[in-house]
């Protein structure tokens, strides 16, 4: 009978928790309601989303969800085969709050499922008969199999119910495509992030190191491309001498339960992030690419977005960053030679945006004769001379040959090197952080605003490596600045 069905399940539930997973299977698809709607359709970094309006009554419904989870475990979560892709959600029309929501799209029969790039659901609505919609029914989704060829035949793309964790065939080389570049912007908050995170873990704040990563912070609160972690950063480094007191190396009381301190509370490019995958950096393979060329697109991003000025002071904070917070050792050392080897300042944002770029065409030239010897590069990715010509054509001069070293025209590179990172990298990113209107972010933004135009130009990175006494002093004054402030928007 059913209760005594239920007593048992109770029963085995206390006995072992594994049970519990195989009555409530985990639900991939992310169920969403009118009120986090449009934030959520907006946020994420999937290129289509895929909306299901249900009622939790409706029994075609409950047989449907199986198949629906399916296609959803190929697409949504930290452990998806296809991550960053496709957004799987579901709103239940039963209850009362989503009503005007499932009117907006005419829901008449329940399951109804849609399809758009996500940005066309903020705000969007369906009609039937309606012309030029950009959101799309899926009319032939009634197995998982027949979802994933509606799908499939929308974008090309090959996907199986049964792929497994990095089998990546579909994945398009970056070589040829200019646009892929504005996937990066996710990577660089990811590399951000997980760089924090790293940091923490490993305890490599110490006394002779926290210098450096105060310039690289305020670095970042200026030049990030993305808004939240330049809120993040500038939200670390006002409370830098909390989290990380100058004693830091002989004290535990800033150790929490997991070790990290103070710091380990914040989420420096905000509470999604790390999201736990890699849009542009995403390897073929396991274990390739990933974080170290996030870093790399991170730092080429700084590079192009600094001011001349600014340039000498780019260049000692990301030599020293990489030389202290890096945690691979070839690296730091490799790097750190390159960085020794400069001989005089940078004065300008060109010629340090270039001394990086041949600085990683070396470290590919030499990565591509080990990895072809060792097999251990991604097949898909493989190292080489950067940019190609499919990339960029006039950044080689015209007699250039191959085989006897490529002549670049270096001011073309630049030109490149600045559309490529700048204005293409936040492409699709510029356009979500417009509608943004959180209060306390707009606070923040005054903040940052208020801290690349105080620091930068007063070259305070190095009194305050300095002297975090004055760094004490300079966040009081930012934060009494901030309470005075009117709220500022766009910083973009
Ligand atoms: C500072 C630093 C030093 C490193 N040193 C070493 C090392 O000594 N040994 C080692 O084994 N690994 C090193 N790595 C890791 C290695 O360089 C790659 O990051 C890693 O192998 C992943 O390679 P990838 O194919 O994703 O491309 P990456 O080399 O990581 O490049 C990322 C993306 O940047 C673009 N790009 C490529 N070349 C350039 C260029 N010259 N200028 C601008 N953009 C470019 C491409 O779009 C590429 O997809 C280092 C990484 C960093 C951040």
């Amino acid at each position: 009978s059913p209760s005594r069905s239920l007593l048992r399940s109770i029963e085995d539930n206390n006995k072992n928790d594994n049970v519990v997973a195989d009555l409530h299977p985990h639900d991939y698809a992310v169920d969403i309601n009118v009120t986090n709607f449009d934030a959520v359709l907006r946020d994420t970094p999937a290129t289509f989303a895929v909306v299901e309006f249900f009622a939790h009554w409706c029994p075609a419904c409950r047989n449907y969800k199986p198949h629906y989870e399916r296609v959803a475990r190929l697409f949504n979560g930290p452990d998806a085969v296809h991550p960053g892709i496709i957004l799987m959600t579901r709103v239940d029309c039963a209850l009362k709050i989503n009503n005007k929501l499932c009117d907006k799209f005419s829901v008449d029969h329940y399951p109804m499922l849609f399809w758009a790039p996500p940005s066309k659901f903020v705000s969007g609505g369906w009609k039937p008969k309606q012309e030029k919609n950009e959101i799309h029914i899926i009319d032939d989704a009634r197995t998982a199999d027949r979802l994933l060829n509606w799908i499939n035949k929308q974008m090309g793309s090959s996907f199986g119910l049964d792929d497994e964790k990095f089998e990546n065939e579909h994945l398009s080389s970056n070589v040829s495509d200019p646009g892929q570049i504005a996937r990066a912007v996710y990577d660089v908050e990811e590399a951000t992030s997980t760089t924090f995170d790293i940091i923490l873990e490993h305890k490599m704040i110490k006394s002779e190191t926290r210098g450096s990563l105060i310039k690289f912070l305020q670095l970042l609160v200026a030049h990030h491309p993305s808004k939240r972690c330049r809120m993040g950063s500038a939200e670390v480094l006002v409370n830098f001498d909390e989290f990380c007191p100058l004693d830091m190396d002989s004290t535990s009381k800033q150790e929490n339960n997991d070790g990290k301190g103070a710091l380990g509370n914040i989420q420096i490019c905000g509470k999604e992030v790390p999201r736990g995958y890699w849009m542009f950096c995403r390897g073929s393979k396991n274990d390739t690419r990933g974080f170290s060329c996030g870093l790399w697109v991170l730092l080429h991003s700084l590079s192009v977005r600094i001011e001349d000025g600014e340039s000498q002071f780019a260049f000692q904070a990301i030599c020293e960053f990489v030389h202290n917070f890096f945690i691979c050792e070839e690296c730091r050392q490799h790097f750190y030679e390159m960085c020794s080897s400069v001989s005089g300042p940078f004065n300008n944002t060109r010629d340090f945006a270039l001394w990086l770029w041949s600085s990683h065409n070396k470290v590919n030239e030499r990565l591509s004769k080990e990895e072809a010897t060792l097999r251990t590069g991604d097949p898909k990715f493989p190292k080489m001379i950067w940019p190609p010509k499919q990339l960029c054509s006039s950044c080689r001069q015209s007699q250039s040959q191959e085989n006897s070293g490529i002549q670049w025209d270096q001011d073309e590179v630049f030109k490149f090197l600045t559309d490529y990172y700048g204005k293409k990298l936040v492409s699709i990113y510029k356009d979500k952080n417009n509608h943004e209107s959180d209060k306390s972010g707009a606070a923040l933004d005054d903040l940052v605003v208020s801290t690349n135009a105080f620091v930068v130009p007063l070259g305070a990175a190095l009194a305050i490596a300095v002297a975090s006494c004055a760094f004490g002093a300079l966040a009081c004054y930012w934060r009494s600045q901030q309470k005075s402030r009117k709220p500022r928007k766009s910083w973009n």
